[in-house]
């Protein structure tokens, strides 16, 4: 302890070297690139390899930071700015030919990240996706307008979808059936309620047939009557598909449907396994 015996002393910066700020960034270190540990079983065709495969987000944060460190920071404008989000850490794993993989973990674990990476639309940090053929997410959301009609809608999802005018034509029939909106496919979509056009969006997704298929189970729309034929919709494009995985929160879909469980908890994949083995755990985790 330094004794201050005057004001010159007190304001004095090389007698407060304990005052000193600190430094308000906390750099994550990025672990050391290790060997790949990835085995591939040569007795199954293997169809996604993904390998130690890494997400980052970069967000620029403005919100309210909270506790002493986020005091500190609103403190130096400089420390405002970009925040990595580190999504992904390292996950591995080989998807084979007619395996059905649940993805499971808490909120905000990484699992839709894992999914849109695989799709390749995030793109990764570092690591690698190999994929046997392109993966699909099921949806299409993005590509449908509002003010068109939900006729129009289907050509432009269709076409979102890879099929050609002919095609389309030849299914807007079943399409509009199965989204039961016979009577109001002329209308604009944005006259739709939100279950119609959430029924709309899923009729037209559903009616594509894949290889390596990605299903977010909040796909499975609408009303308690929509929602089970929309979940028997997901069962028979899952039974035609090549390889599919499928991201859900419920353990009863999971084990319904899948044969193979990956659980990712905080970006880092902790079990990949056999189906009820991984679900057990992961139970017994969260209580
Ligand atoms: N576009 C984005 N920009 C910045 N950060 C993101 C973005 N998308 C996801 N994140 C962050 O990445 C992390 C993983 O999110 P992700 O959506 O992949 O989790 P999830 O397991 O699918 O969650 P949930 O079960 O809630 O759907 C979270 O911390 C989230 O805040």
């Amino acid at each position: 302890m330094v004794e201050l015996t005057s004001f010159d002393d007190l304001i004095n910066p090389r007698l407060h070297g304990k005052f000193e700020a600190e430094p308000v960034f906390e750099v994550e270190q990025s672990a050391e690139p290790e060997a790949s540990t990835l085995t591939v079983d040569e007795t199954r065709t293997p169809v996604v390899i993904v390998d130690d495969l890494h997400v980052k987000y970069q967000v620029y944060a403005s919100g309210k930071a909270a506790g002493s460190a986020g005091a500190r920071r609103l403190l130096q404008a400089s420390a405002r700015g970009i925040r990595e989000v580190h999504a992904v850490k390292g996950v591995s794993f080989v998807a084979y030919e007619n395996e059905s993989i649940g993805i499971i973990g808490s909120n905000g674990s990484g699992k839709s990240t894992l999914m849109r990476t695989i799709t390749g639309l995030t793109s990764p940090a570092s690591g690698s996706v190999y994929a046997s053929s392109r993966p699909n997410m099921l949806g299409v959301g993005a590509a449908l307008i509002p003010d068109l009609s939900g006729d129009k809608n289907i050509m432009l999802g269709g076409l979102a979808l890879g099929y050609n005018r002919q095609e389309i034509n030849d299914m807007r029939e079943d399409i509009t059936k199965f989204a039961e909106l016979e009577e109001f496919i002329d209308l604009p979509m944005r006259t739709y309620s939100s279950g119609m056009s959430a029924r709309l969006k899923f009729a037209i997704a559903a009616s594509k047939q894949h290889d390596i298929l990605i299903v977010d189970e909040a796909l499975a729309v609408g009303d308690a009557r929509f929602r089970k034929r929309s979940e028997a919709k997901i069962r028979e494009i899952r039974e035609n598909a090549g390889t599919i995985f499928l991201v859900s929160h419920s353990m009863n879909s999971i084990l319904d449907t899948c044969n193979r469980v990956i659980w990712i908890e905080k970006g880092v994949l902790t079990m990949d396994g056999d189906a009820k083995t991984v679900v057990d755990a992961y139970k017994g985790k969260k209580k």
